[in-house]
């Protein structure tokens, strides 16, 4: 199985985050992100391969860094990260590629023990088998296993096979769009349960989660833009109000 990582351009990343980190720290921690995703993922044997695809000037490097391949977003005519994804799948299926899992590049606190689950959900327990296959020796071919965000509404990991005709719609509300594609399709879908993949960062509240989860995990590079810009000495002070006032709000409404 490849891994596909779309990435957005970093000085334009992580908007959501400006009301707490200046764009220089966006930038870096995006970036930092991706680095640990791309560990991650290259550490992991269930992945051959990595291909990034991006319009990040610095793209080729950090895909040669990682041991992954880079595909230019532009010279692929794609626009934006549903496009980004489907051409990038595209170039893999045409490759004979057989297994995309696409993972965001958001998510530093993925590790191995996750990967080999979803993998494992991916292939094992004669999901998603072919209908003469009742061995159940793990065919993929119908099958699409997805990890949501926390909150349940995003997509953060989707597993496919790249010869299915799916219709990526990452963005609000990606998963019940994903699940519905698949339905359509007469995928056979599943949505699996991981606290590390379901950890984007978007918001400033997720900044929060990752600076009390960051220590002790794998996700080196993140840990040092943390420590780069003070990131915990300044935003926990800013969270306890923020927790403050979203207590207030939830105990008025
Ligand atoms: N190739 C590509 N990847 C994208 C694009 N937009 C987002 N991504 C990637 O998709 C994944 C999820 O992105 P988001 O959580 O929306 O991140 P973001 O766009 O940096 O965040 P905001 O600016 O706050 O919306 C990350 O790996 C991003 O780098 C895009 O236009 N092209
Ligand atoms: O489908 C998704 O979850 C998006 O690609 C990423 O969502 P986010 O913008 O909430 O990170």
């Amino acid at each position: 199985m490849w891994a596909l990582l779309p990435l957005k351009e970093f000085a334009a990343a992580k908007q959501r985050l400006s009301p707490v980190l200046s764009q220089r720290e966006r930038a870096a921690l995006a970036q930092a992100m991706a680095e640990d995703v791309l560990a991650e993922l290259r550490d992991h044997p269930a992945i051959e391969n990595i291909l990034l695809v991006s319009n990040e000037p610095s793209g080729r490097q950090l895909a040669r860094q990682f041991g992954a391949e880079f595909l230019s977003e532009s010279g692929l005519h794609a626009r934006g990260l549903n496009q980004a994804v489907k051409a990038g799948v595209q170039v893999l299926a045409e490759r004979g590629v057989d297994n995309v899992m696409v993972v965001h590049g958001d998510l530093p606190l993925i590790s191995a023990a996750e990967i080999d689950e979803l993998v494992r959900a991916h292939f094992g327990n004669g999901f998603g088998k072919k209908a003469d296959d009742s061995e159940g020796s793990g065919m993929s071919e119908k099958a699409l296993t997805l990890v949501s965000d926390t909150a349940g509404e995003g997509t953060n990991c989707l597993i496919c096979n790249t010869a299915i005709e799916m219709q990526y719609s990452f963005g609000p509300n990606s998963l019940a769009a994903h699940l519905d594609a698949a339905a359509r399709i007469g995928l056979d879908a599943r949505v699996v349960p991981l606290p590390g993949f379901g950890c984007d960062i978007d918001a400033p509240t997720d900044l929060l989660t990752l600076l009390k989860r960051l220590e002790g995990s794998k996700a080196k590079h993140s840990l040092s833009v943390v420590a780069q810009f003070a990131l915990a000495e300044r935003l926990l002070t800013v969270g306890s109000s923020t927790y403050r006032a979203d207590f207030l709000l939830s105990q008025a409404g």
